[in-house]
């Protein structure tokens, strides 16, 4: 963007990342900007939690936030537990009574969101008796219906096929100008998202538009994964798996 200084909504410049004294990220420099769908990636433990968590502690009230776990109160409808991502917008009264007879406004709000995530007809059924795919996708709505501009998911992708995941993070982007999504999906990561976030040994190896990346460069963040291919690759193919110190670290910002 010549002549123009474009300013990152957030920015980590050498910073510390961690819990307590427990450092994940040491010394970690990135820049969110607004606009960007970007893919986090790294293998269990890597970080990735930790890296949202922070975003969204510094982002606060613009961010929709879908949890790993989903946070989900396995009791409660789906139609309350949706709800809940407004929940701080309405009285203490309010929300007393939407629990005992659901507001109609927001029946139509959240049955119209929820008919859009395929859980049409379950609105009153208890989250606890859903299937996991079906919680993923209560946690996506929830989100969702929070109605902010920037989505932060940690892995809100995870338990649904590769058709639902894409169909998923499509209405994700339809209602978010900006996201960061945790998620393993490499394919997905390189097709659907505009930059890619790799960590791995608590460094960011990848900071790079998803169009320059390539499946080796992210088949090197998992270093614990088995490649044990019944088929082996021919022989000139080891040159393509890349040296994770020679990886597009901060590679073609904008
Ligand atoms: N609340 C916490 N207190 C202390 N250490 C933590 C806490 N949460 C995570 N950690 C540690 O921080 C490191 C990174 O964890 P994090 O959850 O950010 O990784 P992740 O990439 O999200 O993993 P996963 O894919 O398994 O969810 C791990 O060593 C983990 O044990």
């Amino acid at each position: 963007m010549e002549g123009e200084q474009r300013r990152p909504l957030v920015r980590f410049d050498g910073e510390d990342l961690g819990h307590g004294e427990h450092i994940v990220l040491p010394h970690l420099s990135l820049a969110l900007y607004a606009g960007e769908r970007v893919a986090l990636l790294g293998q269990s433990g890597a970080g990735k939690s930790t890296l949202l968590g922070e975003l969204r502690a510094r982002l606060g009230r613009q961010v929709a936030w879908c949890p790993q776990h989903h946070g989900l109160v396995p009791q409660l409808a789906v139609y309350h537990n949706v709800f809940m991502g407004r929940l701080p917008e309405h009285s203490a009264l309010t929300n007393l009574w939407n629990l005992v007879r659901p507001l109609r406004r927001s029946w139509r709000e959240v049955t119209a969101l929820c008919d859009e995530l395929a859980l049409a007809g379950l609105m009153r059924r208890p989250v606890g008796e859903l299937s996991g795919g079906q919680r993923q996708r209560v946690a996506i709505a929830r989100a969702l219906y929070q109605a902010r501009p920037l989505f932060l998911g940690d892995e809100p992708v995870a338990s649904v096929d590769p058709h639902q995941a894409l169909r998923l993070l499509e209405l994700i982007d339809a209602r978010h100008v900006t996201s960061v999504i945790a998620l393993h999906q490499r394919e997905l990561a390189l097709t659907h998202f505009d930059r890619v976030w790799g960590l791995r040994d608590g460094r960011l190896v990848i900071d790079a538009r998803a169009d320059q990346l390539t499946l080796a460069e992210l088949d090197a963040l998992y270093p614990d994964a088995d490649r044990s291919d019944p088929s082996p690759p021919p022989d000139d193919s080891a040159e393509t798996l890349p040296n994770v110190d020679a990886l597009p670290c901060a590679r073609g910002r904008p």
